[in-house]
Protein backbone atom coordinates (compact mmCIF):
# COMPACT_ATOMS: atom_id res chain seq x y z
CA UNK A 1 0.00 0.00 0.00
CA UNK A 2 1.19 3.43 -0.85
CA UNK A 3 2.06 5.67 2.59
CA UNK A 4 -0.30 9.04 2.12
CA UNK A 5 1.78 12.60 2.09
CA UNK A 6 -0.74 15.18 2.58
CA UNK A 7 -0.99 19.05 1.67
CA UNK A 8 -2.47 22.24 2.79
CA UNK A 9 -4.71 24.49 0.32
CA UNK A 10 -4.36 26.99 3.24
CA UNK A 11 -7.21 29.64 1.63
CA UNK A 12 -7.45 33.18 2.65
CA UNK A 13 -9.30 35.85 0.98
CA UNK A 14 -10.31 33.59 -2.20
CA UNK A 15 -6.35 33.13 -2.48
CA UNK A 16 -4.67 29.92 -1.99
CA UNK A 17 -1.13 29.60 -0.59
CA UNK A 18 1.79 28.31 -3.05
CA UNK A 19 5.41 27.43 -1.75
CA UNK A 20 8.21 26.86 -3.44
CA UNK A 21 10.49 24.10 -2.68
CA UNK A 22 14.39 23.87 -2.23
CA UNK A 23 15.05 19.91 -2.78
CA UNK A 24 15.84 17.88 -3.65
CA UNK A 25 17.35 18.87 -6.94
CA UNK A 26 14.98 18.07 -9.58
CA UNK A 27 12.09 19.60 -7.69
CA UNK A 28 13.87 22.96 -6.48
CA UNK A 29 12.18 25.84 -7.67
CA UNK A 30 8.72 23.94 -8.35
CA UNK A 31 5.51 25.04 -6.07
CA UNK A 32 3.63 22.52 -4.39
CA UNK A 33 1.29 22.60 -1.04
CA UNK A 34 3.18 22.73 2.41
CA UNK A 35 2.60 19.58 4.12
CA UNK A 36 4.44 16.45 4.13
CA UNK A 37 4.81 12.33 5.24
CA UNK A 38 2.33 10.97 7.77
CA UNK A 39 3.97 9.50 10.14
CA UNK A 40 2.75 6.31 12.28
CA UNK A 41 0.55 7.29 14.73
CA UNK A 42 -0.74 10.14 13.10
CA UNK A 43 -3.84 11.21 11.79
CA UNK A 44 -3.88 12.56 8.53
CA UNK A 45 -5.36 15.98 9.83
CA UNK A 46 -2.64 16.07 13.12
CA UNK A 47 0.41 15.13 10.10
CA UNK A 48 -0.81 18.38 7.95
CA UNK A 49 -1.10 20.42 11.01
CA UNK A 50 2.08 19.40 12.44
CA UNK A 51 3.66 19.82 8.61
CA UNK A 52 2.54 23.10 8.39
CA UNK A 53 3.59 24.16 11.23
CA UNK A 54 7.39 22.99 10.82
CA UNK A 55 7.84 24.30 7.46
CA UNK A 56 5.16 28.06 8.04
CA UNK A 57 5.55 28.38 12.11
CA UNK A 58 1.67 28.84 11.90
CA UNK A 59 -1.40 26.99 12.51
CA UNK A 60 -4.16 25.94 10.25
CA UNK A 61 -7.71 24.23 10.85
CA UNK A 62 -8.48 21.50 8.25
CA UNK A 63 -11.98 22.26 6.74
CA UNK A 64 -12.58 19.43 3.99
CA UNK A 65 -10.54 16.72 2.09
CA UNK A 66 -10.45 17.15 -1.31
CA UNK A 67 -12.06 14.20 -3.61
CA UNK A 68 -8.99 13.49 -5.46
CA UNK A 69 -5.68 10.81 -4.93
CA UNK A 70 -2.37 11.28 -7.10
CA UNK A 71 0.49 9.26 -7.06
CA UNK A 72 3.97 10.50 -6.19
CA UNK A 73 6.16 7.83 -7.73
CA UNK A 74 6.12 4.20 -6.93
CA UNK A 75 5.54 4.18 -3.02
CA UNK A 76 3.41 7.21 -1.91
CA UNK A 77 -0.04 9.18 -3.03
CA UNK A 78 -1.04 12.43 -1.88
CA UNK A 79 -4.27 13.95 -0.84
CA UNK A 80 -4.75 17.88 0.48
CA UNK A 81 -7.46 19.26 2.48
CA UNK A 82 -8.49 22.95 2.08
CA UNK A 83 -7.92 24.70 5.16
CA UNK A 84 -8.14 28.19 7.00
CA UNK A 85 -4.80 30.03 8.82
CA UNK A 86 -5.64 29.41 12.75
CA UNK A 87 -3.05 31.47 14.56
CA UNK A 88 -0.12 32.81 13.16
CA UNK A 89 1.24 33.55 9.88
CA UNK A 90 2.94 31.93 7.23
CA UNK A 91 6.83 32.37 7.55
CA UNK A 92 8.68 30.48 5.17
CA UNK A 93 11.94 27.84 6.56
CA UNK A 94 12.64 25.83 4.06
CA UNK A 95 10.76 27.00 1.19
CA UNK A 96 12.35 29.76 -0.74
CA UNK A 97 9.15 31.82 -1.72
CA UNK A 98 5.45 31.84 -0.95
CA UNK A 99 2.92 33.63 -2.73
CA UNK A 100 -1.03 33.82 -2.60
CA UNK A 101 -2.86 32.86 -5.39
CA UNK A 102 -5.99 33.83 -6.88
CA UNK A 103 -7.73 32.02 -8.66
CA UNK A 104 -6.84 33.04 -12.55
CA UNK A 105 -3.48 32.71 -10.88
CA UNK A 106 -3.14 29.31 -9.95
CA UNK A 107 -1.66 27.96 -13.42
CA UNK A 108 1.23 31.34 -12.68
CA UNK A 109 3.58 28.50 -11.40
CA UNK A 110 5.20 25.83 -12.04
CA UNK A 111 2.94 23.09 -9.34
CA UNK A 112 4.44 19.44 -8.94
CA UNK A 113 2.32 17.43 -11.09
CA UNK A 114 1.10 15.61 -8.31
CA UNK A 115 -0.43 18.69 -7.42
CA UNK A 116 -2.25 19.60 -10.46
CA UNK A 117 -5.51 16.94 -10.34
CA UNK A 118 -6.26 19.36 -7.11
CA UNK A 119 -6.47 22.90 -9.01
CA UNK A 120 -9.84 22.58 -10.46
CA UNK A 121 -11.20 22.00 -6.95
CA UNK A 122 -9.20 24.46 -5.40
CA UNK A 123 -10.22 27.19 -8.28
CA UNK A 124 -14.00 25.83 -7.45
CA UNK A 125 -13.11 26.56 -3.37
CA UNK A 126 -11.86 30.00 -4.68
CA UNK A 127 -14.57 31.03 -6.20
CA UNK A 128 -17.32 29.62 -3.97
CA UNK A 129 -15.99 29.40 -0.61
N1 LIG B 1 4.67 18.47 1.01
C1 LIG B 1 4.30 18.20 -0.23
N2 LIG B 1 4.94 17.20 -0.89
C2 LIG B 1 4.54 16.97 -2.15
C3 LIG B 1 3.51 17.71 -2.78
N3 LIG B 1 3.35 17.24 -4.04
C4 LIG B 1 4.25 16.25 -4.22
O1 LIG B 1 4.44 15.59 -5.23
N4 LIG B 1 4.98 16.09 -3.05
C5 LIG B 1 6.04 15.12 -2.87
C6 LIG B 1 7.40 15.72 -2.67
C7 LIG B 1 8.09 14.68 -1.82
O2 LIG B 1 8.55 13.65 -2.70
C8 LIG B 1 6.98 14.09 -0.98
C9 LIG B 1 6.83 14.73 0.38
O3 LIG B 1 8.06 14.96 0.90
P1 LIG B 1 8.37 16.11 1.96
O4 LIG B 1 9.83 16.26 1.97
O5 LIG B 1 7.54 17.32 1.73
O6 LIG B 1 7.80 15.44 3.25
P2 LIG B 1 8.46 15.24 4.66
O7 LIG B 1 8.88 16.59 5.15
O8 LIG B 1 7.50 14.47 5.49
O9 LIG B 1 9.67 14.31 4.25
P3 LIG B 1 11.09 14.02 4.84
O10 LIG B 1 11.98 15.00 4.10
O11 LIG B 1 11.03 14.24 6.30
O12 LIG B 1 11.33 12.61 4.41
O13 LIG B 1 5.78 14.35 -1.71
C10 LIG B 1 2.85 18.73 -2.06
O14 LIG B 1 1.96 19.43 -2.55
N5 LIG B 1 3.29 18.95 -0.79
Amino acid sequence: MRALVVGAAVVRDGRVLACRRTSPPEAAGRWELPGGKVEDGETPESALVREVREELGCTVAVERWLDAEAPIGEGYVLRAALCTLAAGEPVPVEHDAVRWLAPDELDDVDWLAPDRPFLPQIRVALVEP
